[in-house]
This record gives C-alpha cells, structure tokens and sequence, in this order.
C-alpha cells in the first residue's frame, strides 16, 4: 500500500492528506517534525510526504520552501488547498469561573505551531493576552502536550480532528483573525501519484538561477513566459545561502512540462545562461472545493460557553 508521510495525527496537514485521498486507500505514516516527513521519503522509508508550503495570510512557508530547494531531492507530485481552520483546545474544567463559564484569563499558555500562532493573533491578543505563546512541531503537537499536562492552564491552537483525536475540548472554535484563511500542500515523492479525483489544472514548479552581471535578465526571463502566454502562478526569490545578495527565483507556471511552448520557454531561458532546475510538473487539485468548504464552514467563531 503507498505510504505517505504526515505530520502528527490531527494536524491540518492530516485533515488536508485524508481531504485529497477521499476514500483511496493508503498508509500515513506520522512524525512530530517537519523534518522528518520530509526525511522520510527521502530515505525510502514512505512514498510520499505532505507538506504545507504557502499560506494566504503568512505567505511562504520559508523553512519548507527550504528544505525543497537545498536539504531533499525530491518531486512535486501533486498541489491542492485546504482551508485551516483554527479552535483553541484544552481541559475545559481547568478554565471555569464560579458560574461555570469559561474563563480565558486563567489561560498559562498557548501552545501551537509558528505559522498557526499569528493567524490567532488577535484572539489572543484579545483574551489570553498574558499568556506564554510557544511553538511546536505541529498543531497537533501541541494538542498532545496540552492532554499529557492537566492542571497547568496550557492551551494548544489546533482542528476539530486534533482535538477529537487526542480527546481534549474544544474551548473556542474558529479562532483565526482571517477566516479566508487556506494553506496550499505539496505531496513530494519520486513517482506519480494516480488519483480517482479530477485535477483542475497543472502547474510546473521551477527554480531559476540569473547569471551575475546581467542587466534585465529578470526581465527576459519573464518575457520568454510572457509572449508564450504561459501563466505564472507564483514567483518568489529565494537566497542561494551561497553568498549574500544572491537568489534564485521560484517561479510556478499554470501548465505541465509536456506543454512544448514550456519546454521551448525553458530552452530560451538556458539560453540566457540562466540554470533552471524543474522541481516538479504535477497536477493541481480541487480549489473550488476548498472555497465551498469555506462557505460552509461559515464566518463567525468563538468561545463556546454551555
Ligand atoms: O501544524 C499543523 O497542523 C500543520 O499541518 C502545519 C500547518 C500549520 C498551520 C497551518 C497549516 C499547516
């Protein structure tokens, strides 16, 4: 059965993984790192691992943009989006007033991964502003640690599925400043992955190395894209870690590799004595799908009293 490497039981990476396969069988194999989902794949131990790369409110999510380019060699095998959406969870005797309410003064620590931590700013700000915020591997992490400690006021910012998984309560829901809040997903691994679900479009992902002294070769390289008509989804640069001031640009075109107007914009690119590095050409999944969750997920959220 194909094996795919996930962050801890309960992270928005595993409610986004069992989101993409739907009822397709395979094993996910869980780790409390990052680092280690990519790890392994990289050592042959799973097929594939799941990682979050781009959040619409953080925007790049640098250490995993990272570890893509410089620490694995590994394809991008396929894209989708996913909304996360954000509760905070903990022992909910421990935050009761006399009258029985929830009291989120009582609040010691937050506990959640780096890129979840700002998306509730504002929450928190608002009702715990004295506690501790500290990170974790993943949100699901953190929901873990909160369980194996009662009675110390830790939280942790995590999903329903994390919360339900670790048998911890849900104290307020939909916490997040932005409720348009989605996080994009790359499955990496060394084959293609076949799906029962419709792809909605592809993408090539690709890095781009300018050659020094070179006037306007940024501008050349996006011309070649350019009068081809190729779409760019994203471009980002990103230091070579060679020497400061120099960047590679990530560039993510709306069309697959066997599109000959990307390998002849490629060819012309190499002609300009630009390196270019395909990191993958995959396809791109259900974002219509993502949105409608979204509306039925709905606006408002809050703490849950009763
Ligand atoms: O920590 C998790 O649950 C993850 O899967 C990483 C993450 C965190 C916040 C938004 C999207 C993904």
């Amino acid at each position: 059965m194909t094996r795919i490497a996930v962050l801890t039981e309960g992270s928005v990476s595993h409610e986004a993984v069992n989101y993409l396969l739907g009822d397709q069988p395979s094993e996910l194999v869980h780790y409390q790192q990052i680092t280690e989902v990519f790890r392994s794949t990289d050592s042959g131990n799973t097929d594939y691992s799941v990682i979050p790369i781009e959040n619409t409110i953080d925007g790049s999510v640098s250490l995993h943009m990272d570890w893509l380019i410089h620490e694995v060699d590994i394809a991008m095998q396929a894209e989708w989006i996913y909304p996360s959406v954000q509760n905070l969870i903990g022992h909910r005797n421990e935050f009761l007033n006399k009258a029985g309410d929830l009291d989120l003064s009582k609040v010691t620590k937050v506990m959640s991964h780096p890129v979840a931590l700002p998306q509730c700013q504002q929450f928190i700000s608002e009702h715990m502003p004295h506690a501790d915020l500290e990170s974790t591997g993943s949100t699901a992490e953190a929901v873990k640690i909160v369980k194996r400690n009662p009675g110390k006021g830790w939280t942790a910012i995590g999903t329903r599925l994390g919360a339900a998984t670790h048998e911890l309560d849900i104290l307020a829901d939909r916490i997040t400043d932005h409720h348009n809040n989605f996080t994009r997903f790359v499955l990496i691994g060394h084959h293609p992955l076949e799906l029962q679900r419709k792809p909605k479009g592809n993408r090539t992902s690709v890095l781009i190395t300018l050659p020094e002294d070179f006037p306007g070769a940024l501008h050349q390289v996006l011309s070649a894209f350019a009068w081809r008509r190729l779409n760019l989804s994203r471009i980002e640069s990103r230091p070579t870690k060679k020497q400061l001031g120099n960047y590679y640009f990530y560039i993510e075109v709306m069309e697959s590799l066997e599109s000959v107007l990307l390998t002849a914009a490629f060819a012309e690119i190499e002609a300009l004595k630009c390196q270019v590095r395909i990191l993958g050409s995959y396809p791109s999944y259900a974002y219509d799908d993502a949105l409608n969750s979204y509306r039925k997920i709905g606006k408002s959220g809050g703490i849950l009293n009763g």
